[in-house]
């Protein structure tokens, strides 16, 4: 989010933050007098916890150490307790004694009398709950009296022992016998609860003298003990400690002497106890300890099933083995505390509410005096903001336009350099840096001088500053040097800038590169008169230099040559070869007539496969025919085009002036006259021109255009000529020979195949000629026990990826036997494309028909070729055969070539067999088959089918 401040903006941001700063001022100081009160009251809540809590230590603390005191007082008490009772008892049976003394000695009884009265009646005497009783012995240590074993009574006890080794009886007599005779007599005896334990008992004695007896009495001190503990649980149950408080007893072994929040459990065992209550005692008696512990426990109120906190103090009574257990409930105080909490809790709501009301109050009060001041401050900004938009809209205004200024400055396409009234560089910009190459650092401060080519004279510059002061600009074109040392033309405009006086203050000289638009004109020069393929002048500028030739020849009586070269069957590198293989082959023959050129010589290329050679001052025929001869044969070396080794020959036509014409078109004309006649004459030569072509050419076109019309009308037939097998010495085969029954008569091959070769009329005729050697060759076969082949003639026009597909047609539309087909092609055909005829050789091949090599020995092929075109028939030429047997070489090459097949397992057959010497030869060389006038000159099919029977 972007802050936009401006006079609107900035009184309602500045009401904003006094508001926001006075809130949060007043929330502060809220926020710590609230957090302050809290704490205070917590710590003031806490301290009356703890005191309240010591208060609690402190009351059972004080209460236990009150029933210790009692218990302590209650054990000393014991002894002195147990002496007066004692001797209560001891001095009411010597009472009893003494009155029947008395009244038997009133009645003269006798003492014997009195002592068995006085020791029945005081026999059954008992007192402490039944198990005190009387004793009586003399003093010399007999038992008077023991209710308790009477059996022992009347035997002496004087030396009876207690378990520690006091005597007891003489204990009781010494007592007896103090002054006052009575006393009290320490010893240890049987307990009536512990019969087979002694136990501390005191006896009282007192002397009768009467009877010289000591009447006595004794109690076990553990038993009065016990009476004073019943005394003292008895007192312990009626207490209670803030309300529900109570002490609890327990005995150390676990017995609960004192429980008064469950009563009925009082006097039971662990043992009798459930699990709670077990767990609770057990519990209690670990914590006692001497000095005393206080615990906190929950557990229940007497009279309530609820448990409610305690605190307890539990201390041990090792002189009993009690346990205290002096507890109160902490209900009371914790409630007490929470009431604090809660008033606490409602005097800060109520300071809080108060703080909010103060808050508010300030707020509005903030606010009323925030909007006051942001009014004022409104009125303020918008005056400033008025002044500051106008200046900024004046600064924009005038950036913009600096900007602008800049910005055409570098960013246009035109180099511009500004330099002062001294001429010396201020600013450039990168279009001056990209036509130049200089940087602005590198020419800052120096003059436009660096720049100059040297190519203009003093005179130009000092013309071109004389225009430029007079009228304030200069523009020209000018040739400069760039910082890689390169001289350029660039057209440049250079304007003065005065100062208000008319004094020069700045040059602004824009400078454009030319150099493209020069070589652009330079090039459209250049095609006007070159082709651009070979870069050999074309018609346009042969035409010039012809016409210059021409009248320096007419001047000097001399002579000049127009040679028109044409590539034979170029078509077929193009349509073989692709068009790309075509534009090379051209700039290969255009460099290799080049090379040929001498003198003054001009070639060009006019059009296609059309190059024109012009030869001035031509001295003699015989040398323009050996110059023209050696052009030829130079194109028709072999060459390789793309990894394919051509053949390719030209026919030339030649026109002289000023026999042949005195013009450019004229001998032109001429010269194609004579390249028509040369093509007519099979290719491959050149022919000068004479009068009299004119009148051919005129025949050859008329054959041409009759041509045309044979295939429609059907003027063409099949000669077959057979074919010998000299092994089986019997007709084998033929060889299909075409014939045109013209308007003028029949007409051989030789006259019209050229022709339909040139004009491309051999395709549609070569395609008729297949079709009807199969349909021929299958109806004698049909009718032959033994299958004849049938041998067609192809041409190089024929010998392309078409004529797979025309054989096929031919075969599937006749049903001929394709083994029975043998196509003749000759090596001219295949040489001028090796690899592309071995392929073609190979899908032909395929289909199942054989090839022949016709005219074998008359090409260029060489030897090695014959592996790579794998062929049937190799057939040996007619001219080899002539000389045969007279002619040695003759013989010599016939042997070869019949010699060599053999070895590469192809058939020869031998053509222009005229002659029983040609045949018993060739039989004896091993010639497989022979074809020739000897046997059959070439027949009608008919006749043929006569030969077949
Ligand atoms: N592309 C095609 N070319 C064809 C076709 N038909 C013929 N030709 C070619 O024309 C050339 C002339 O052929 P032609 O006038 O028919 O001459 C052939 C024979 O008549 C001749 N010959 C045969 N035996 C003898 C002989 O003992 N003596 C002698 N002087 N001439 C003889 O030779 C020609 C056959 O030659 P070749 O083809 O080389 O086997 C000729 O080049 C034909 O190829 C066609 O349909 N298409």
């Amino acid at each position: 989010m972007s802050l936009i401040i401006n006079a609107d903006t900035l009184p309602r941001y500045q009401t904003r933050v006094i508001l926001g700063m006075v809130a949060v001022l007043m929330l502060a100081v809220s926020a710590f007098f609230i957090v302050n009160a809290y704490t205070a009251g917590n710590e003031y809540i806490r301290q009356q916890w703890q005191t309240q809590l010591e208060r609690s230590h402190q009351k059972l603390r004080d209460q236990v150490d009150s029933t210790l005191d009692y218990i302590g007082f209650i054990r000393q008490q014991t002894e002195s307790v147990l002496k007066d009772q004692v001797r209560d008892e001891v001095r009411q049976a010597v009472s009893v004694a003494r009155s029947i003394y008395a009244d038997v000695q009133a009645r003269n009884a006798g003492d014997g009398e009195a002592a068995r009265l006085i020791r029945e009646a005081l026999r059954d005497l008992r007192f402490f709950d039944g198990r005190g009783y009387i004793f009586i012995d003399t003093m010399a240590g007999e038992c008077v009296l023991l209710p308790t074993l009477p059996e022992v009574e009347g035997s002496s006890l004087y030396d009876n022992q207690d378990d520690t080794g006091h005597y007891i009886m003489r204990g009781l007599i010494e007592a007896a016998q103090q002054p006052r005779g009575t006393g009290y007599s320490s010893y240890r005896w049987y307990a009536p609860d512990y019969p087979d334990q002694m136990r501390a008992k005191i006896a009282y004695v007192e002397a009768f003298e009467p009877l010289n007896w000591i009447i006595g009495s004794g109690d076990y001190l553990y038993q009065v003990e016990n009476d004073l503990k019943q005394q003292t649980l008895k007192r312990l149950q009626t207490l209670r400690l803030d309300n529900h408080g109570y002490i609890a007893v327990l005995q150390q072994d676990g017995e609960l002497l004192l429980w008064p929040s469950r009563p009925a459990l009082e006097g039971q065992g662990l043992q009798d106890l459930d699990v709670e209550q077990r767990d609770m005692a057990s519990w209690l008696i670990e914590q006692a300890t001497p000095e005393g512990r206080f615990v906190n426990y929950d557990w229940y109120r007497p009279g309530s099933s609820e448990k409610h906190e305690k605190l307890a103090l539990v201390q041990l009574v090792p002189e009993w083995n009690w346990v205290l257990v002096a507890g109160v409930y902490q209900d009371q105080l914790i409630g007490s505390l929470n009431e604090q909490r809660e008033r606490l809790e409602a005097g800060l709501h109520k300071d809080l509410r108060a703080l909010l009301m103060l808050l508010v109050v300030a707020l509005m009060i903030a606010m009323g005096v925030a909007l006051l001041i942001s009014r004022w401050l409104r009125v303020l900004m918008r005056r400033y903001q008025h002044e500051i938009d106008h200046q900024r809209e004046e600064l924009e205004a005038s950036s913009r336009k600096l900007q602008l200024a800049g910005q055409v400055f570098e960013s246009a396409g035109e180099g511009a350099m500004i330099s002062d009234s001294n001429n010396r560089i201020m600013a450039v910009n990168p279009a001056f840096t990209r036509i130049t190459g200089y940087r602005a650092e590198e020419v800052v401060g120096k003059t436009p001088a660096l720049l100059a080519s040297g190519r203009h004279s003093r005179a130009f510059f000092k013309q071109m500053w004389k225009t430029l002061h007079e009228d304030e600009r200069w523009q020209g074109e000018v040739w400069n040097r760039r910082r890689n040392g390169e001289i350029y033309p660039q057209w440049l405009s250079i304007t003065l800038v005065t100062d208000e006086e008319g004094a020069p203050r700045n040059y602004v000289a824009m400078l454009n590169d030319i150099s493209e638009r020069k070589a652009a004109e330079d090039q459209v020069r250049y095609l006007s008169d070159f082709d651009a393929l070979t870069d050999l002048p074309n018609r346009r500028l042969l035409r010039e230099r012809t016409k210059q030739a021409i009248s320096r020849a007419m001047r000097r009586g001399e002579q000049v040559a127009l040679v028109i070269i044409d590539l034979d069957r170029f078509k077929n590198v193009n349509d073989t070869l692709g068009h790309g293989a075509g534009d090379t082959l051209l700039q290969r023959v255009a460099q290799r007539l080049s090379h040929e050129m001498r003198g003054g010589a001009t070639l060009s290329r006019i059009g296609g496969d059309e190059f024109v050679a012009l030869l001035p001052n031509v001295d003699a025929e015989s040398d323009l025919s050996a110059q023209v001869a050696h052009c030829l044969a130079q194109v028709a070396r072999p060459l390789d085009l793309n990894g394919h080794e051509l053949v390719v020959t030209a026919s030339a036509g030649v026109a002289v002036y000023p026999d042949d014409g005195e013009s450019f078109d004229t001998l032109l004309k001429n010269a194609d006259t004579a390249l028509y006649y040369a093509k007519g004459q099979g290719r491959n030569n050149y022919q000068c021109f004479t009068s009299s072509m004119n009148q051919k050419v005129s025949e050859r076109l008329l054959l041409e255009s009759a041509l045309r019309d044979a295939l429609k009308r059907e003027e063409f037939e099949l000669y077959y000529q057979p074919q010998y097998d000299f092994s089986r010495n019997r007709l084998c085969g033929c060889e299909a020979l075409i014939r045109w029954n013209g308007p003028d008569g029949l007409v051989m091959p030789d006259r019209f195949i050229p022709l339909a070769e040139e004009t491309g009329l051999i395709i549609p005729i070569g395609a008729w000629v297949l079709e009807e050697a199969c349909r021929q060759g299958e109806i004698w076969n049909r009718a032959t026990v033994e299958p004849i082949s049938v041998a067609v003639n192809v041409s190089a026009v024929q010998f392309r990826p078409e004529l797979v597909v025309e054989v096929r047609n031919a075969l599937d539309v006749t049903g001929f036997d394709p083994r029975q087909l043998v196509l003749e092609v000759t090596e001219s055909v295949l040489m001028s494309d090796v690899d592309g005829s071995v392929r073609l050789l190979q899908q032909l091949r395929e289909l199942g028909i054989r090839i022949a090599l016709d005219d074998f020995g008359t090409g260029y092929a060489s030897l090695a070729y014959l592996k790579r075109f794998v062929l049937d028939k190799l057939k040996i030429d007619r001219t080899f055969i002539m000389g045969i047997p007279e002619d040695k070489d003759d013989v010599a090459i016939t042997s070869s070539i019949i010699d060599i097949a053999r070895h590469l397992n192809i058939m020869t057959v031998a053509e222009g067999v005229e002659t029983e010497a040609h045949c018993e030869f060739l039989r004896a060389a091993g010639c497989n088959l022979a074809q020739g006038y000897y046997f059959d000159k070439p027949l009608p099919a008919d006749e043929f089918s006569n030969r077949l029977q």
